[in-house]
């Protein structure tokens, strides 16, 4: 159950100002028109909370969207390019550790969103398939009495390869979906996958939808993370599986200040000589620094409505993986 409102409320104001800027809204202000010396102080935290920050820049909760939405439009091309060139290829580990923390089986319905570029979706695909075939030859090997047409015949339906697993790709941005549909048609992705544009804010989906819902490298870009936390509860099917990759932390000191000279020193040179772009780059560093730390996010997924919350620091926090299920 998502937390009401009037106690969402609450906790807002017990996380104290750092959170205010951090594009949280706050509903039970938004509808009343408060008076006198409490109301005018709400006044106050009202407009205040419509401001939030953009990496290090203060931006009206309304410029924020647009902003994200162009750093997005000119990084989709040199995206994946980047992200190989910044981690030296580490990004896909934390991918796929991703993966063996879900344990998809066949029949599995994922919604990813903030997807872009399908990094998670061809992985689940990979995944279910293998897992899929497993079965199947076990079958087969049980069924010693089958023909080869039979056999050749449950290999070849392609529909059939994933065992009804299904993942739906949701982002906001039109580029990130045109390079991430570019790459699933040249590799062969067909079956199973679907792409839709939508906001993390506002899902386009029914209650009670999808197995597992992830978001990876996609929630620090969003405005108000409370709303998008409580869409995902809302879309989660009663034992469904919560689950976000994302910077986090890092909790060895010598290695933070590496990462730091890195972040700052390194990253957006990167993004200029091969994206021709250092804003974007500059934000991504930036934004990583604003997101709530482990134990901050546990809470707010646990706000959301989410139990049993768990999370794992990959790379000493450089990442962390954030686990919750609706119950
Ligand atoms: C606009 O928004 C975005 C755009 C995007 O493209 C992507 C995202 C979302 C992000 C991802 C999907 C993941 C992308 C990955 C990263 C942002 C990088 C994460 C960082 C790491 C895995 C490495 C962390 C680095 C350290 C812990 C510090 C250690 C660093 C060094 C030893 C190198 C430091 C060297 C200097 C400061 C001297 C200057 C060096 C040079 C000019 C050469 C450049 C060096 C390299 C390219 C090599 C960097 C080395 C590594 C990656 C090795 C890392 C080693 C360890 C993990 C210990 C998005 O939102
Ligand atoms: C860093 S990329 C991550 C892409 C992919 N998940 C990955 O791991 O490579 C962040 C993505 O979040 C998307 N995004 C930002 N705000 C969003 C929102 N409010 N709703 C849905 N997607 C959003 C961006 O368009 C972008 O594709």
């Amino acid at each position: 159950m998502a937390a009401p409102r009037s106690w969402a409320l609450w906790s807002f104001c017990g996380r104290g100002w750092s959170r205010a800027v951090s594009g949280y809204r706050l509903p039970g202000l938004r509808s009343s028109s408060p008076r006198g010396p409490l109301g005018a102080r709400l006044l106050s935290q009202e407009k205040e909370a419509t401001e939030t920050h953009f990496g290090f820049e203060t931006v009206s909760e309304e410029e924020k969207g647009g902003k994200v939405y162009q750093v997005f439009e000119s990084v989709a091309k040199k995206y994946d390019v980047m992200n190989d060139m910044m981690s030296l290829g580490i990004h896909r580990v934390w991918k796929d550790l991703l993966l063996w923390k879900m344990r998809p089986f066949p029949g599995t319905q994922l919604l990813d969103v903030a997807g872009g570029t399908g990094d998670i979706a061809f992985r689940f695909l990979n995944y279910v398939q293998a897992q899929h075939q497993r079965k199947q030859k076990r079958q087969l090997r049980a069924q010693q009495n089958l023909s080869w047409e039979e056999i050749a015949r449950k290999y070849q339906n392609e529909e059939d390869s994933l065992g009804g697993s299904r993942v739906m790709v949701c982002d906001i941005n039109k580029e990130m979906l045109k390079i991430g549909k570019q790459k699933a048609h040249a590799q062969g992705y067909k079956a199973g996958l679907a792409w839709i544009l939508g906001d993390a804010e506002e899902l386009p989906f029914d209650d009670d939808k999808f197995d597992v819902y992830t978001i990876a490298f996609g929630i620090r870009n969003v405005t108000h993370i409370d709303q998008a936390l409580q869409e995902a509860h809302r879309v989660l099917k009663p034992g469904g599986r919560f689950l976000c990759l994302e910077f986090s932390q890092v909790n060895n000191p010598l290695l933070s200040r590496l990462y730091d000279v890195y972040s700052f020193q390194v990253i957006p040179v990167l993004g200029e000589v091969i994206a021709g772009d250092w804003k974007s780059y500059q934000y991504l560093v930036e934004s990583i620094r604003q997101f709530p730390s482990q134990e901050e996010f546990k809470e707010m997924i646990e706000d959301a409505g989410f139990q049993k919350v768990t999370y794992e620091n990959l790379t000493s926090g450089i990442v962390a993986i954030h686990s919750g299920f609706k119950l």
